[in-house]
Order: C-alpha cells, then sequence, then structure tokens
C-alpha cells in the first residue's frame, strides 16, 4: 500500500476541516484532507446554507401573501431552487479544485485509523505529525416504536423533497425543527411541531417564549410536554403518538431531535482515542487521549455551530502548525436561532449566570420598543438582557428583529473582555437598531449618575465656584 508522509492529516472536509486545511497549507505545512462525502461537510450541503436559504424564501413568500394551492407548489419548486443556486455560489469555496489549488493533498473517501499514527484511505496509508479529525455529527433516528418502517426526513433528505409537504410532523422543537418548521409554514405547508419536552428548551425562558408566541400566531401548532412513542403510516397519512396517546396526522414526518457525532467509521480504538456518546474526549487544548490526534468541531462535543468549528481550527492552527500552546475557550460562543423573530445569545443565560455568580451578577434589560428605529420599523416585540459582573458583559441575550447581527458588538465586548464603559462611550448612528446594546450599557450607569447623592452634592460644588 503506498504510504504517504505529511505533517498535518485532517479527516472531514466540512467546516472546521476546511479551515484547518487552508489555513495550515498557507503557513508552509504539508496538508492532506480527507473526505467520504461531500466537500463542505453538513453546513454547506445539509445544515446552515440551505436552511437559511431557505428561510430567506420563505420571507418573501410572506412578504407576497398567500396564494392557491397550485401556485404554492411552484412557489416551493422556486425555493427549492434557490436553495440549489445558493449551495452552487458557495461551494468553489469549498471545492476539492480549489483546496488542490491552495496545495492541499485531497483524497476523497472515508478515513479510518490504523495505528496510532496512521490513518488508512483511498487505499493509501496516511502518516502525519498531527491528526485533526472533523467528521461533524449526523441526525440522531431515535429507537421510537414503527420508526424505522416509517419514511421520514432528516436534514440530509429535507432539501431535495420533490413536492412542498400538506402537512409537516416535526419532531423535536430545537433550532432545526422550529427554522425549518417555519420555513415550510411560510411556503404554504400545514406544521405541527411535536416536542417531548419544552420547545428551545436551552434558551432563555423569556426569549423563548417571544419566539414561540410568534410562529404560533403564523399558525404552527406547537405542542410542548409531548414525547414522542410510536410512529406509523406511509408517506401521505403519517401517525405519530406521543405520551398520554395523543395521535397527530400528517403526510410528512421530519425527524429533528438532536445529532451524534460522526465516529462509526474512524476505529478510534486504533489509535487509543476515547470517546462518549456527546463525542471525541478533548480538554481545552482540544487534544484527545491520543497526543498526535485533535478532535474540532461536531465531532468534539462541545457544541454544534459552524462558527465554533472555524474557532476550533484557529486553536489547532496555533498549536499543531505553530507548536504555540493554545487553549479553547467557551465563554463568548454566540449562537442564533433564525426564526422570526431571531433569538441570539452569547455567553451564559440569565439561569446559567445566576447560578455561577449569584449576588454578583447584575442583568439589565432594554426592551425593543424602546428604540426609536424598532418603533420607525414596527419591530417592536422582544428585548435585550446583558448580564453583567463588576462592570464586564458576560453574556448577553436579544430576541427581536435582526438578533443575529444585533449580538456582534456583544459578542466583541464579550470576547475582548471589554469594560461596559467602551460600550456605553460607543457613538453609534441614530435611529439604528443596533442602539440596543448601547442602550442597556447605559443603564448600567444611568443609576449610578442619576441617583447617587454624592454627584449631585459634587455638582451643586462645581456649579457655584464655577466662574
Ligand atoms: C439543518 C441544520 C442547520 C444548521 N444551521 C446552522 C447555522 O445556522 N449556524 C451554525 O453555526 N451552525 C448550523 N448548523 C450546524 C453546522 O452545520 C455544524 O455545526 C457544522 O457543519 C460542523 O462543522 P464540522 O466541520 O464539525 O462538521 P461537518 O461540516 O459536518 O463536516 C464533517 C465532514 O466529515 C466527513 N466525514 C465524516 N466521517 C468521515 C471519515 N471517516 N472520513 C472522511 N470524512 C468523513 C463528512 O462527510 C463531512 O463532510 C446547522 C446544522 C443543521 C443540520
Ligand atoms: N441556527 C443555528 O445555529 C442552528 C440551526 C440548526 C441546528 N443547529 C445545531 O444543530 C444542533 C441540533 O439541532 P436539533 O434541533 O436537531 O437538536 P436539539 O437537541 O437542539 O433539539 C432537539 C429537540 O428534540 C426534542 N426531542 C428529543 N426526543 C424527542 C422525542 N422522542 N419526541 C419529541 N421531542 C423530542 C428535545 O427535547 C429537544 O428539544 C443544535 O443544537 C445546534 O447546535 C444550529
Amino acid at each position: 500500500m503506498n504510504v504517504i508522509e505529511t505533517d498535518i492529516c485532517v479527516i472531514g472536509a466540512g467546516s472546521g476541516g476546511l479551515s484547518v486545511a487552508a489555513g495550515a497549507v498557507q503557513m508552509g505545512a504539508r496538508v492532506v484532507l480527507i473526505e467520504g462525502h461531500k466537500m463542505g461537510g453538513d453546513c454547506l450541503n445539509y445544515g446552515c446554507v440551505p436552511s437559511k436559504a431557505l428561510l430567506s424564501a420563505a420571507r418573501a413568500a410572506k412578504a407576497a401573501g398567500p396564494v392557491e394551492a397550485e401556485a404554492a407548489r411552484t412557489r416551493y419548486a422556486a425555493a427549492q431552487a434557490h436553495v440549489r443556486a445558493t449551495i452552487a455560489a458557495i461551494e468553489p469555496h469549498d471545492s476539492q479544485e480549489r483546496f488542490e489549488g491552495l496545495g492541499v493533498q485531497v483524497i476523497r473517501d472515508y478515513a479510518r485509523f490504523t495505528g496510532p499514527d496512521s490513518v488508512e484511505a483511498g487505499g493509501q496509508t496516511i502518516r502525519a505529525r498531527r491528526f485533526v479529525v472533523a467528521t461533524g455529527s449526523s441526525p440522531v433516528v431515535p429507537d421510537i416504536s414503527g420508526l424505522d418502517r416509517v419514511p421520514h426526513l432528516t436534514n440530509e433528505t429535507l432539501f431535495d423533497m420533490p413536492d412542498l409537504p400538506g402537512h409537516l410532523l416535526v419532531m423535536g422543537g430545537g433550532p432545526i425543527g422550529l427554522e425549518m418548521a417555519l420555513a415550510h409554514r411560510r411556503l404554504g405547508a400545514q406544521v405541527t411541531v411535536i416536542e417531548g419536552a419544552q420547545a428551545l428548551g436551552r434558551e432563555d425562558a423569556q426569549a423563548a417564549a417571544v419566539v414561540l408566541a410568534q410562529l404560533r400566531a403564523e399558525g404552527i401548532e406547537i405542542i410542548e410536554g409531548a414525547q414522542v412513542e410510536r410512529v406509523s403510516g406511509r408517506t401521505g397519512a403519517i401517525e405519530v403518538q406521543v405520551t398520554g396517546g395523543t395521535v397527530f396526522h400528517g403526510t410528512h414526518l421530519l425527524v429533528a431531535v438532536g445529532r451524534r457525532p460522526s465516529i462509526d467509521r474512524l476505529d478510534l480504538k486504533a489509535a487509543g482515542i476515547r470517546h462518549t456518546a456527546d463525542g471525541i474526549t478533548v480538554g481545552d487544548d482540544l487534544r484527545s487521549t491520543n497526543r498526535r490526534v485533535y478532535a474540532i468541531g461536531d465531532v468534539a462535543g462541545r457544541g454544534q455551530f459552524t462558527h465554533l468549528a472555524g474557532y476550533h481550527a484557529g486553536i489547532i492552527i496555533r498549536a499543531a502548525v505553530l507548536g504555540l500552546p493554545a487553549k479553547a475557550r467557551a465563554d463568548h460562543i454566540p449562537r442564533v436561532t433564525y426564526t422570526d423573530p431571531e433569538l441570539a445569545q452569547v455567553g451564559p443565560t440569565e439561569a446559567e449566570a445566576r447560578r455561577k455568580f449569584g449576588a454578583r451578577l447584575q442583568v439589565l434589560r432594554v426592551d425593543m420598543a424602546q428604540i426609536d428605529r424598532a418603533q420607525a420599523e414596527g419591530w417592536t416585540e422582544g428585548f435585550l438582557k446583558l448580564m453583567v459582573v463588576s462592570g464586564r458583559p458576560i453574556g448577553a441575550t436579544i430576541v427581536g428583529a435582526q438578533a443575529g447581527e444585533l449580538i456582534a458588538p456583544l459578542c466583541l465586548a464579550i470576547s475582548a473582555r471589554m469594560k461596559l464603559s467602551a460600550l456605553a462611550g460607543t457613538v453609534l448612528p441614530y435611529p439604528t437598531l443596533a442602539e440596543i446594546g448601547k442602550r442597556g450599557a447605559g443603564a448600567y450607569f444611568s443609576p449610578k449618575l442619576f441617583d447617587n447623592p454624592f454627584v449631585k452634592r459634587m455638582v451643586r460644588l462645581v456649579q457655584r465656584v464655577m466662574p
């Protein structure tokens, strides 16, 4: 068998793996990149990109107003075409040709470890100084009675549906379930979300309530506390039975109940790499139990976001390419659910911050309705919560129009561990929605300035003596 010797061997050409490969090769390392399926991974082909493209088409459909069934089907076909066109526009950036052009040796096959310092793929053995496992995750299809016999969709098949479903049943009220529920509702389907616990249960409860109320107002049925126990039927006539015996009827079923790390094909044992059900076990340095091997992105079990995989890639470049010490932080990683309104979070929620900081935590709240631009646009639903400890922001929740954009300056402030005074002192254009962050920071200083007897005495004194 042909043996390739290299500096860095990256397994998985998705968000994390591509970033490591591009960075490492451009900095002078020899890089082998192994991909078993599509270049670009989940985000480009089955995740962020198609889901946001479908949501965009759905927003346009809502703005255009309701149409008859036949027109809705045509509109759905156009929305799917927009999804394909968006992927096609981004694809070249993640392509084999581009990476080979950068000097990366690309092997198209599934890789498996054959020892602590070797993997096999494409009929070749690859020995590397460092390995980076970036194999991502796949949809969980739970062991529910009947599900193995009933046709169901996941994020890997949803974007290829030939026709608009009449009534989409969505199992799971997490970000995938709710984003796709909204997209399909706006494109003309009936939609029922069946959630075993609480929809958006990981999020700030007040913020989640704002989103859920709006989704229900758009006609999406959201059932909470309803664990799916049995599934039966066929495409066109599907029945889902939940705890308590209630049965929901629909034409199609989307399973969106979480993700599992993609490790089955890797033979991790052969390389002495330990893992749990969440993913490959790594420390803050992202090193596995085999010191030559790092794990990043979804497969590292520390969160499932493209920007997290990209951040991990930067840590690897520092550690494995430049040989510098590097540790991954987790306190500044944002997330956004792209419903309407959007829900954005960076750092801990109020409840998480209270558990950690107790009485040291101060929470500042600004309602969207207090922002002039929000009034002008009619986007008054939602709020900002700013979690502050010792004069520094440590977390922020924004729910409302464009929350995903509005969270950016707070991500910067938390990531750079800036003081609130920096936010409060920034001059922002008026009238913008972004003023909400500055208003939150201002709310921290207002009582200190305006309700302070010492300040009032000082001002009286200054006014008396000032010529
Ligand atoms: C519907 C949906 C919407 C999403 N929306 C967002 C969003 O809006 N924002 C966001 O930040 N995140 C979003 N995500 C999450 C995001 O897609 C993932 O966090 C991201 O893709 C993880 O990147 P990764 O590099 O870890 O894995 P991936 O991008 O999944 O790449 C892993 C690659 O490894 C390959 N592979 C697996 N096993 C092997 C092997 N043994 N050998 C060789 N190759 C292998 C796979 O084929 C794949 O190409 C969404 C996910 C889904 C499912
Ligand atoms: N906008 C984004 O950034 C974005 C979008 C989509 C996905 N993602 C990533 O992908 C991950 C996975 O998303 P997801 O929505 O699949 O998973 P999730 O784990 O976030 O949510 C799954 C939901 O399904 C429910 N559930 C589980 N079993 C059930 C059952 N038998 N019956 C009914 N409900 C059940 C859970 O209670 C949970 O609320 C996310 O956590 C996120 O990291 C990110």
